[in-house]
């Protein structure tokens, strides 16, 4: 028999804290207008049957037009907008890769040395995922 528990139900949102020389791209959201303004990491929504990782690349380069590779989960898992979670990679660029553009969702793109990453205004529920992404990047990642 199959049972379903109510609230079950959960879609993953996989968002990549992108790395270059010990640098975190923050990318600032252009629509739905309650997000418009605020900073997120880069990714979407994993699609049925899809592995996240392999959700992370495609995002990337529908978003960024980047060819990316996923490093390392970063513990942690964070709740948004029932049904969805957010859950995130360090990734790096692979050799060759275009930079990345704001080619869709965002209106602007920019790399934060770990000094500065609290001078964007992070969207309120990023908040522990970056804290989180901060302190692997500072382990060295
Ligand atoms: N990508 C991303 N989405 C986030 C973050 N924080 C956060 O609340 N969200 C929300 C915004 C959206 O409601 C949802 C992800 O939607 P999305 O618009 O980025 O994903 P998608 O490209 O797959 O969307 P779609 O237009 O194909 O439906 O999660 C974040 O750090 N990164």
């Amino acid at each position: 028999m199959t049972r379903t528990t109510p609230g079950a139900e959960r879609t993953v949102v996989v968002g990549a804290a992108l790395l270059d020389g010990g640098r975190l791209l923050a990318a600032r959201r252009s629509a739905p207008a309650d997000l418009a303004g605020r900073w997120e990491l880069p990714g979407g929504k994993v699609e049925a049957g899809e592995r996240p990782e392999d959700a992370l690349v495609r995002e990337l380069r529908e978003e960024l037009g980047v060819d990316a590779e996923p490093v390392d989960r970063v513990p942690g898992e964070w709740p948004l907008r029932t049904p969805y979670v957010l859950q995130v990679w360090t990734v790096r660029l692979c050799p060759g890769s275009p930079p990345p553009r704001p080619l869709q969702d965002h209106d602007e793109l920019r790399w934060l040395t770990p000094d500065r990453i609290w001078e964007v205004d992070w969207l309120d529920q990023d908040v522990p995922a970056v804290r989180e992404a901060l302190a692997v990047i500072g382990d060295g990642a």
